[in-house]
C-alpha cells in the first residue's frame, strides 16, 4: 500500500514498514520484543508459551525480556540487520496489561534509536487510559484486536476480562472490552496515531459479524484491517482447540475479505508472527539473538527460588474437606504485606512437577502463591473421574465432587485437561491452565502469579 491512508488518516509514513507497504516488505525488517507476559483478558484461542523454540504462532516466545534486555537485543539486531525499521511489542500477553515494562521499553528505544518506528499490539481493554502516553512517546501505530461489535458474539470469544481489579465474565465483560476498544480507536485517530485493526476469523462464530466490524472500524478511521485466520489445534491446549473449533478452510478467508464493504484497506500478507519474531517478513531469525548469545554473562531473571517454602506431603496434610463454610470461598486474590497472594491448585503425580492430566488426579495440591514465593496449604482428595474408556462411570457427579473441593481456588494448573472439565471449571470461575505442563510446581505457580495484571502493575520484573 502507499503512504497515504485510505481512511484519510494523516500522520506518520508507512513506506518503510514491512507489514504495511508491499514495496517495503522485501526491503525492511521488523522485530517483536517479548517484554509483556501478562494479559488482562482471556481469548478462547490463546495459549501463551514462554520458552518455546518450535511453534510459530502468536503468543509464543523463546524467552521473556526485561526492558533493559530488550534494548540490548535491539542493539544486537540492528548491528546485524541494518534494514531494521520497526520495533513492536505484541506480547506474548498484552502490552497494556504490562504498562510499566512496555513504556519503559518504548522510552529506552526512543532515546537510543529515534529512527526506529515503534508499534504496539493490544486487545484495547485499557487503551483509553494509555492513549496520551502512547501519543507522547510518538508510537508510530497501534494494532487493536477487535473480534466482535456485539457482546453476545464477544462472550463466545472472551470468557473473562480483568477490569478495575475484578474478574468479569460473559456479555458484561465483552461489552466493557468492546466499548474500550472503540473508545481507544477514536482517541488515537483524533490524535493522529495510525490504527490497524486485527480480527480473527472464527468459522461459525464471527465471520458474518466481521463484515459489520469492517464497516465500523472503517468509519472510525482505522487505516488497515487485518482479518486473520484462527489458528486452532487440540495440542495448543486452548479452549477452542479442545472443543474442536475448526480453522477457516481454503478460500473462506478470501471470500470473507471479498465481501467486506468498508473503505479501509485490507491487509493480506500478515504472517501471524511469534511475539519475538526478528527479520524480514516470512523469516524468523530470533534464534540468532537469544540473550545467551548476545549477552552471555548477564544474569537472567528467575523467580526468587530462595523464597520457596519446601513442600512436605504428609498424611496429616491430606484433606477430605471442601473449604469450610466460615472460610472465605473466593477466587479474588488477597494482598498480604503488599504482595498479591492467590490460592491455586495443581495436579501432580510426582508431587514436584505438573505431570498429571486433570482427569487422572486423585488429589489436588493446594497452594498460596505470589510472584515471590509459594506456600503449600494442603492436599485435598479428588475423586478421579476418568479411568479410560472402559471404566468411566458417573463422570459428571465425580467431576462435580472434584470441583467442590476447589471452590476457593482461582486457577488449577495441570499437565492436560479435557473439554468437559475445562468448561465446568470455567463456569465455576476457576481458570484451567495447562501452559506450564511439565514444569516444576513452584516455578509454574510463581510464573502464573507474575503474569497476572496486578503483579505487573506492582512492578514485578519478569517471569521465566
Ligand atoms: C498474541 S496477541 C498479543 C497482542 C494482544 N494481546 C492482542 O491480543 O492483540 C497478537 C495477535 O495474535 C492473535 N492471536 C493470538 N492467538 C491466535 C490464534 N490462535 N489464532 C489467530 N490469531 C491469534 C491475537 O488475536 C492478536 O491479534
Ligand atoms: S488479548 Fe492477546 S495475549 Fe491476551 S489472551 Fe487474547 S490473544 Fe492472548
Ligand atoms: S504479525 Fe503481521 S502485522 Fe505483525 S509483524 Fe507479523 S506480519 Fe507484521
Amino acid at each position: 500500500m502507499s503512504a497515504s491512508c485510505s481512511s484519510g488518516q494523516s500522520g506518520p509514513s508507512v513506506d518503510t514498514h514491512p507489514c504495511f507497504s508491499k514495496d517495503a516488505h522485501h526491503k525492511y525488517a521488523r522485530m517483536h520484543l517479548a517484554v509483556a507476559p501478562a494479559c488482562n483478558i482471556q481469548c478462547n484461542y490463546c495459549n501463551r508459551k514462554y520458552d518455546c523454540a518450535n511453534e510459530s504462532r502468536p503468543g509464543v516466545v523463546s524467552e521473556l525480556l526485561t526492558p533493559q534486555q530488550a534494548v540490548e537485543k535491539v542493539r544486537a539486531v540492528k548491528a546485524k540487520i541494518p534494514q531494521l525499521t520497526v520495533v513492536g511489542i505484541a506480547g506474548p500477553g498484552d502490552p497494556l496489561a504490562n504498562p510499566a515494562r512496555t513504556f519503559e521499553t518504548c522510552e529506552r528505544i526512543a532515546a537510543e534509536f529515534p529512527e526506529l518506528q515503534l508499534c504496539l499490539s493490544t486487545n484495547g481493554l485499557t487503551l483509553p487510559q494509555h492513549v496520551e502516553r502512547i501519543k507522547a512517546l510518538n508510537v508510530h501505530h497501534v494494532t487493536i484486536t477487535i473480534n466482535a461489535l456485539d457482546p453476545e458474539v464477544g462472550a463466545k470469544v472472551y470468557p473473562w476480562i480483568f477490569h478495575n481489579n475484578r474478574r468479569i465474565r460473559g456479555k458484561k465483560a465483552a461489552a466493557i472490552l468492546i466499548r474500550n476498544q472503540f473508545k481507544g480507536l477514536e482517541m488515537l485517530v483524533e490524535r493522529g496515531v495510525l490504527v490497524k485493526v486485527n480480527s480473527v476469523m472464527i468459522p461459525g462464530m464471527n465471520e458474518d459479524h466481521l463484515l459489520e466490524v469492517n464497516k465500523v472500524v472503517s468509519e472510525k478511521g482505522a487505516f488497515l484491517h487485518n482479518i486473520m485466520p484462527l489458528i486452532s489445534a487440540p495440542e495448543h491446549g486452548t479452549y477452542f482447540g479442545l472443543m474442536g473449533q475448526r480453522n477457516p478452510e481454503d478460500g473462506e478467508l478470501e471470500a470473507l475479505r471479498a465481501r467486506c464493504a468498508g473503505d479501509v484497506e485490507l491487509m493480506t500478507h500478515c504472517r501471524q508472527c511469534r511475539a519475538d519474531a526478528v527479520g524480514m517478513l516470512g523469516e524468523d531469525r530470533n534464534a540468532e539473538f537469544t540473550m545467551d548469545k548476545i549477552a552471555p554473562s548477564a544474569p537472567f531473571f528467575a523467580p526468587a527460588a530462595k523464597n520457596i517454602i519446601p513442600i512436605q506431603l504428609s498424611s496429616s496434610s491430606v484433606s477430605e474437606r471442601t473449604p469450610a463454610a466460615n472460610e472465605e470461598a473466593t477466587h479474588e486474590p488477597r494482598r498480604v504485606k503488599g504482595a498479591v497472594t492467590r490460592r491455586l491448585a495443581v495436579t501432580s503425580k510426582s508431587g514436584t512437577h505438573l505431570d498429571q492430566h486433570f482427569g487422572h488426579a486423585e488429589r489436588f495440591l493446594v497452594y498460596d502463591a505470589s510472584p515471590h514465593g509459594v506456600t503449600f496449604v494442603e492436599e485435598r482428595n479428588a475423586q478421579q473421574y476418568c479411568f479410560g474408556d472402559d471404566h468411566c462411570g458417573d463422570k459428571e457427579s465425580a467431576l462435580s465432587l472434584a470441583l467442590k473441593t476447589l471452590t476457593d481456588c482461582e486457577a488449577i494448573l495441570c499437565e492436560r485437561i479435557g473439554f468437559m472439565p475445562w468448561q465446568s471449571l470455567e463456569q465455576q470461575g476457576i481458570q484451567p491452565i495447562n501452559r506450564f505442563a511439565g514444569e516444576a510446581i513452584e516455578n509454574a505457580l510463581m510464573s502464573y502469579c507474575a503474569e497476572q495484571p496486578e503483579a505487573s502493575a506492582s512492578g514485578v520484573a519478569c517471569v521465566r
